[in-house]
Order: C-alpha cells, then sequence, then structure tokens
C-alpha cells in the first residue's frame, strides 16, 4: 500500500541516495542548484541522477533566486516535474516561472512567527503548492537546509487551496509528532536524514518514512 504521507527528500547527491529514497517509499526527489549548499550539485550530476529516479517519484529541481537563463540550463539538461523555489522570488516570479517552463511550481515560505502567514496565502494564489519552512537565522548561508524547525501550532488546523509540504528541522524523532500537529500530509527532509552534512542516510530515510507514517491516528 502507498505511503499515506508524501515525502520529499531534499539534497540528493549519489546514485545510492536515489535508490534509498525509491526504496522509503518516497514521493518526491529534490536536487539542489545552489552553490553555496552542501548538497549543491551540477547540472551534469543532477541529469545523470535524475534518468535513475523509478516513474512515479517526481524529480524536483531546488533553486534560490535563480535567473531565466539558469533555470533554462537546468530544464533543458535535466528531467523534470516540478520546480521548487526557495529565494525571496515575488508571487509574480512564480507566475512568470509557472509559464515559462509549463513545470508545477512550488514555493517555499519562511515561518518564523504569525506575521509570516500572509504571505503563504500570497502564494497561494500563484504556486502548485506551498513548502512551509523555518524561517532562516538571519545572516544564515543558506535560505533553507538548516535543520531548524518552527513553532508549529502557527499553522495547526490551517489549510490552503492548493496541496503543501512541512519542512524545516524534521527528523525520524519528530516526524510523527510534525504531522499529528499540524495535519501535514506532506514533508520534506534534507539535513535530519544525513549522516554528516550533505551526506544522506539510507537508514535515516527509512526510518523517516517509517515515523512519518507512524503519525497518522
Ligand atoms: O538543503 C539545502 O542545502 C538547501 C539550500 C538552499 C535552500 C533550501 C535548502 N533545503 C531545503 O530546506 C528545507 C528544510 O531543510 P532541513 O530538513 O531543515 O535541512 C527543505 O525544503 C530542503 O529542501
Amino acid at each position: 500500500m502507498a505511503p499515506l504521507i508524501r515525502t520529499k527528500f531534499c539534497g540528493l547527491s549519489r546514485p545510492e541516495d536515489v535508490t534509498a529514497a525509491a526504496d522509503a517509499g518516497a514521493a518526491y526527489v529534490g536536487f539542489v542548484f545552489f552553490p553555496k549548499s552542501p548538497r549543491n550539485v551540477s547540472i551534469e550530476q543532477a541529469a545523470a541522477l535524475a534518468v535513475t529516479v523509478p516513474v512515479g517519484i517526481a524529480k524536483v529541481a531546488l533553486v534560490v533566486n535563480a535567473s531565466d537563463a539558469e533555470l533554462d540550463a537546468i530544464v533543458e539538461a535535466v528531467p523534470l516535474d516540478m520546480l521548487q523555489l526557495h529565494g525571496a522570488e515575488s508571487v509574480e516570479r512564480v507566475r512568470e516561472v509557472r509559464t515559462r517552463y509549463g513545470l508545477p511550481v512550488m514555493k517555499a515560505v519562511g515561518v518564523a512567527d504569525a506575521d509570516d502567514l500572509p504571505a503563504l496565502d500570497a502564494y497561494a494564489m500563484a504556486a502548485d503548492q506551498l513548502l512551509i519552512d523555518a524561517k532562516p537565522p538571519k545572516n544564515a548561508d543558506l535560505p533553507g537546509g538548516n535543520g531548524l524547525s518552527f513553532d508549529w501550532r502557527l499553522i495547526a488546523g490551517k489549510s490552503w487551496p492548493v496541496p503543501w509540504m512541512l519542512a524545516g528541522g524534521l527528523t525520524p524523532d519528530n516526524a510523527a509528532e510534525a504531522v499529528a500537529m499540524t495535519g501535514a500530509r506532506q514533508l520534506d527532509v534534507s539535513s535530519g536524514v544525513e549522516a554528516s552534512v550533505g551526506v544522506k542516510d539510507s537508514e535515516l530515510m527509512t526510518a523517516f518514512a517509517e515515523a512519518a507514517n507512524g503519525g497518522i491516528s
């Protein structure tokens, strides 16, 4: 039976990571195109990994404030199912990217307190999916992938007119609680399933998917 909680494993960089994600029942795999990230992959690396992803698992390119030229190069070379915009892209930019590439767009929105919630409503009018992540600390090098969570009570019981995914500091130890508290049906994880920074761990990936699904009451 397919898992009830759809999991996205982000920041894959090796063929064995793709295998581990598939074995864990991933619904999505993510490739990070952001040079400052320890999970950054080249277009050539991502293209080689993408062709090994089993049919039925969505291949997502994570970009941060990418230009059209950068996106053109990625989309031309890598077979993708979705674009994840994880920077300060405006609502208008989300619309532009959707139109230009004809791919579903997931917009990441950082949440630290209740003042951040209206942005979710605004992006829900333009994006195909929302990714609700912890807001990065000021002066952080990365806008995500910092292993930090936010106060999940802020979004408990809330819904949006498009599908959404919870992210930020998720691990096998807190995935079930995250699902129970927020009602999320999709989880995105990166650093919480790593043996060391940027290196995915197959056992943690399996444990994460199992924990997420144990969270259904
Ligand atoms: O993973 C990265 O290196 C990264 C770089 C730039 C933007 C986003 C990044 N990761 C995304 O951040 C969230 C949360 O990650 P974590 O589980 O807290 O490590 C997730 O969506 C990652 O895809």
